[in-house]
């Protein structure tokens, strides 16, 4: 049966300086690195054996991959790297505190860039701190200024048919380890969450989510490893 575990790396530096992230490619913390572990543990003691993984192109991911794959003892798991499955591109908000914004702009706004489905931040203006036109791992890319989650998916979805749901197809489990944004998008395709509804599905750092698929990859089976930080889930059928 096709199996895909979906794993949102452990917290980052700026998770937990609590400042937009997006694109910005910082690392894991210390605790970071330890829920990475956990849920690396957590697919062992679940006896789930992967096939292959795929994560995006910034560190805390790919970290969050590799220390998963260790714990889980299967460091022997091929791994893709892509940028498609980067967390969603935080725009002109990239680097700003959450909190301040909030009191600068009102709670109500920062939630709408942060979780409504189709409503963007303000664009990045070119050249700045934030310029990831001048990273090489996006070169020949026609990267956004901005991202919604709406655009997100756009960008995710044409790797998810043409990479990922092939080999799920194929009866395979697949461990992807990637981002909030990234994951709520695949959450969303997958679970045919309405839009209006997007804005209550939140992914849990570090803890992996197990969904078991038909063969037309319709979900039949969801859960949380670490059922104690468990979030709500999206309903099947
Ligand atoms: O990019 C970020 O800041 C975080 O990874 C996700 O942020 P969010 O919870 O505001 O979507």
């Amino acid at each position: 049966m096709p199996t895909l575990v979906l794993l949102r790396h452990g917290q980052s530096q700026w998770n937990l300086e609590n400042r937009f992230t997006g694109w910005v490619d910082v690392d894991l913390t210390a605790e970071g690195e330890a829920q990475a572990r956990k849920g690396g543990e957590l697919i062992q003691s679940a006896g789930i054996e992967l096939d292959e993984a795929f994560t995006s192109v910034q560190t805390r991911a790919i970290r969050t991959c590799n220390l998963a794959l260790d714990a889980a003892r299967q460091s022997f798991v091929p791994v893709t790297k892509d940028w498609r499955l980067n967390e969603r591109h935080y725009g002109g908000l990239t680097g700003l505190n959450k909190a301040e914004t909030a009191a600068k702009h009102g709670e109500a706004q920062v939630t709408i860039w942060r979780r409504s489905y189709d409503i963007p931040p303000p664009e990045l203006a070119p050249g700045g701190e934030y310029d990831f036109s001048k990273d090489r791992r996006y070169a020949g890319k026609d990267l956004p200024s901005t991202e919604s989650l709406a655009t997100t998916l756009v960008r995710v979805l044409p790797y998810w048919e043409a990479a990922i749901a092939p080999r799920l197809s194929a009866g395979e489990t697949i461990l992807v380890a990637a981002h909030g944004n990234s994951l709520r998008a695949i959450v969303k395709h997958l679970f045919n969450v309405p839009d209006a509804e997007i804005v209550h599905v939140e992914i849990p750092t570090g803890n992996p989510l197990v969904i078991e698929l038909d063969l037309g990859l319709k979900p039949v089976a969801v859960r949380y490893l670490d059922e104690s930080r468990a979030e709500s889930l999206p309903a099947i059928g």
